[in-house]
């Protein structure tokens, strides 16, 4: 049962992103989508690919990535390459958040720059959330939650003894430049999370908080 609620959420999203794309497509050159990664969106990025849209005139980056190979099996990057950038969806230009420095510390400028050439505000930034309320990659336990929380840069790279790859998080004034949020989500446990969220307002327990302000679409299956 929850796969096809799942599916159907999935389509939903899709179609809600879409119109979103078009909507500004519309009255500007390009659009921009800024995706999380994780296991939650691949239903979202195959209704997505499926839909009717110039993507010629798209521009999709990450909301985060780990700072592995572009080809590694936890890549954001490849999950987008794999599951959205498909048939006429391959049109879209996508804009990766990894350089071939060592570490995302040494690449973040160079990430930060190549940001700075997207068509902010983004149409639209799709956040996932985790069991302990992080969104994007900006975790409770990370060293750099509250430099991510508070800087002007557009990236920043993160530690976190919970995840065990280094990562790159677009920091949350970036995401929050964005004319639509929505956030995608599936299960009881997620819920119940979100639920304790909208319950408090300590942002650096549950980073999730930091988008419960703006308006927010939640898309959640069980
Ligand atoms: O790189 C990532 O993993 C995501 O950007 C991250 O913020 C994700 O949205 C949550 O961790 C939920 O992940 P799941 O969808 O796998 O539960």
């Amino acid at each position: 049962m929850s796969d096809d609620s799942r599916k159907r959420l999935a389509a939903q999203l899709a179609e809600a992103v879409a119109e979103a794309l078009r909507a500004d497509l519309a009255r500007h050159d390009r659009a921009l989508l800024v995706l999380s990664g994780g296991s939650t969106p691949v239903p979202f990025f195959a209704a997505l690919a499926a839909c009717e849209l110039d993507w010629a005139r798209v521009q999709v980056t990450l909301a985060d990535e780990r700072w592995v190979a572009e080809d590694a099996a936890d890549s954001n990057a490849r999950l987008v390459r794999e599951h959205l950038l498909k048939g006429p969806a391959a049109a879209a230009t996508f804009v990766p958040l990894t350089t071939a420095d060592p570490t995302p510390e040494q690449g973040a400028a160079a990430v930060a720059e190549r940001l700075a050439a997207l068509a902010w505000p983004a149409s639209a930034v799709i956040l996932g959330m985790g069991g302990d309320g992080h969104t994007a990659s900006l975790f409770p336990d990370s060293r750099e939650l509250a430099l991510a929380l508070t800087t002007e840069a557009a990236a920043v790279a993160v530690r976190t003894p919970s995840q065990p790859q280094p990562r790159i998080t677009l920091s949350a004034e970036r995401l929050h430049q964005a004319r639509r949020h929505f956030l995608h989500i599936t299960g009881g446990d997620k819920r119940a999370v979100l639920a304790r969220a909208l319950a408090g307002d300590d942002v650096r327990e549950l980073p999730i908080r930091a988008f419960l302000a703006c308006p927010l679409a939640t898309y959640w299956a069980p």
